[in-house]
Order: structure tokens, then C-alpha cells, then sequence
């Protein structure tokens, strides 16, 4: 009973400071005394599957250069990544209905081979420019280690993990400006190319995504359908951040690796019901982590 004093038997289930921050506590069940209520309990919240996926290494991931709104196809080491990760929400018996993926070749390419390795090369592919990643403005093609060298690592960690801080925008004169958006695939958004970002923050990531999430995807994942959304690093950091609503600053110490699939499981309002989960094994989940945060050292040689 809430203010009996028996709190320990009151905690809620999977809620952390930054929910309640974000007044996602309401979305939580309560523990009682008895665990076999609660384990029924669990099993009637957790009502809906999402998974986040960030593509399989691209060439551009290899290179340690910001690859962004560039089209890169995966790597030899990245098509593997989008296979294993087939393999392994095939043998956790994940059954797809639909995915979602952005404009760029890496999570299309990824989209399919993890549809392939499960057998489930039927399941709808939607792609929306709202899935992108984000817009790295004029830092797309540099190499962080040499950024992080010129400077600073502390620089450089802003520019890729802060929340609101934008990095400065592409100019027509930068060597990819033309190849972006000329792009015929830019030509078809919801939006008219001029609008199209020219730099981003995480922030402004999430403001362009919401309205696809609400509009588009929840719903589809409200009916009760098993969405994947093949993505990229930081839209799926953005999605992250709404869906369990962490603070702007605990969410420059979350990162996504290339090919690990995140784990989300959702009560019928779409609250999280414990936190999300990188799935895999939790040695090469943390080393493939490590390897991504160690991308913004100044290392002599850039690699
Ligand atoms: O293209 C990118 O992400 P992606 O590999 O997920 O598509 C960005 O360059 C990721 O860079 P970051 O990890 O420094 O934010």
C-alpha cells in the first residue's frame, strides 16, 4: 500500500530517476508482495515489441570518418553484422510485421539482409528521410580522431554527444553538398528540399523524427504488429531518449554500435516497462560500445 512504509515491496518496476524526471512513472506497475501477481503483471505490460537497430558497419564507419546524410554502402564486416543480427532475433523466434528504415543505403542494405537471415524477406519495408541519420552539417567526411587531434577530444565529444548543440552546417562549397542534395531520393520528402537540414543537433534529430513516430510508426506498433526500425546511430539515440525519456545530459553516455539490435518492450501506451535492452552477447556488446566512444580519440594516425 503506497505510505504504509513498506516501500521496498512498492518499488516500481523498471523506473529510473530520469522517468519519473519525465513523468514516465505513471506508465510503471507496481511490485506487491506477492511475485506471482507480479510476474503476471509483467507479462500483461510488456504488450509490445520494438526493436531499434543501428545498421551494420559502413565503409565510412571503418574509415572512422562522420558519414551522416553520405550514401555508404556496409562493408564486407558490416553485411556479416546485418546477417548475425538476422540470425539472432531469428533464434529469440522474433517474428517481424513490419520495417522501418531511413533513405540511405546502409539501413535499407541492413533492413534486408536481417529480413533474409530470418526468413522473413515478405515483411514490408517503409523508408522515410525522417529516419536519417543525423545531419553532421560540415563535419560530414572529416575523421574524428584527427577532429578530436585539431580540436580537442572534449570538442569533439560535443559535437557528437551533446543534445543540443548543432555542429556549424554544411556549405554549398563542401565536397558532398552537391552529391546530398541533388540526390533524386531528396526530391520526393515531405518536405521541400531547401527545407532539408543543413546541420543538426540531437535535439533537432528528434524533432524531425516525432512526427513519423507518432504519426506513422507508433500506431502501426500500437495494433499490436512487431516493428524494427533499421536506423542509424543517433536517430535511434533520439527515439531512444522520447521512448524512455532520459535527461539531455544522460543521453551523451548512451551509445549504439553498428549491428547490436536494442530491445524495447512497451506497455499498451507505449511506456517502457523495464529498460531496453542491447541483445547479444554482453562481452561483445561492451567491447563493440567501447570501440565507438573510442572513435572520438585524437589518435596520431586517425584510425
Ligand atoms: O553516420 C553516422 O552514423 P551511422 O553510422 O549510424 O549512420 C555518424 O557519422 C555517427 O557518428 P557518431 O557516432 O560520431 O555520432
Amino acid at each position: 500500500m503506497i505510505g504504509s512504509g513498506r516501500t521496498r515491496a512498492h518499488e516500481p518496476v523498471g523506473s529510473t530517476n530520469r522517468g519519473r524526471r519525465a513523468g514516465l512513472n505513471s506508465g510503471f506497475h507496481w511490485v506487491t508482495s506477492d511475485p506471482s501477481k507480479n510476474r503476471r503483471r509483467v507479462s500483461a505490460m510488456a504488450s509490445h515489441k520494438l526493436y531499434l537497430l543501428r545498421h551494420g558497419e559502413g565503409a565510412w564507419n571503418k574509415e572512422n570518418r562522420f558519414c551522416s546524410w553520405v550514401d555508404q554502402k556496409l562493408s564486407e564486416a558490416g553485411v556479416q553484422e546485418a546477417r548475425d543480427c538476422g540470425l539472432l532475433l531469428k533464434s529469440q523466434g522474433c517474428q517481424l510485421d513490419v520495417v522501418y528504415t531511413s533513405l540511405l543505403s546502409r539501413s535499407a542494405q541492413t533492413s534486408w539482409l536481417v529480413a533474409e537471415a530470418m526468413g522473413q524477406e515478405w515483411v514490408p519495408v517503409v523508408k522515410s528521410w525522417r529516419l536519417n541519420e543525423r545531419h553532421y552539417g560540415s563535419l560530414i567526411g572529416l575523421n574524428r580522431a584527427e577532429m578530436a587531434a585539431v580540436h580537442g577530444e572534449q570538442q569533439v565529444k560535443v559535437w557528437r554527444r551533446s543534445y543540443d548543440v548543432a555542429p556549424p552546417p554544411i556549405e554549398p562549397s563542401h565536397p558532398y553538398y552537391a552529391e546530398i542534395y541533388e540526390d533524386r531520393r531528396y526530391g520526393a520528402c515531405d518536405v521541400p528540399a531547401g527545407a532539408l537540414p543543413r546541420a543538426e543537433s540531437l535535439k533537432q534529430v528528434l524533432d524531425r523524427l516525432l512526427p513519423y513516430w507518432d504519426g506513422v510508426v507508433a500506431p502501426v506498433v500500437k495494433s499490436g504488429r512487431t516493428v524494427l526500425i533499421s536506423a542509424h546511430g543517433n536517430s535511434c539515440r533520439a527515439l531512444l531518449k522520447h521512448l524512455e525519456g532520459i535527461s539531455d545530459e544522460d543521453i551523451a553516455g548512451v551509445t549504439l554500435p553498428t549491428g547490436i539490435p536494442v530491445l524495447l518492450e512497451l506497455d499498451a501506451d507505449l511506456r517502457p516497462v523495464k529498460k531496453h535492452q542491447l541483445l547479444g552477447d554482453p562481452a561483445k556488446v561492451q567491447a563493440a560500445i567501447k570501440k565507438v566512444e573510442d572513435q572520438g580519440k585524437a589518435l596520431p594516425n586517425g584510425k
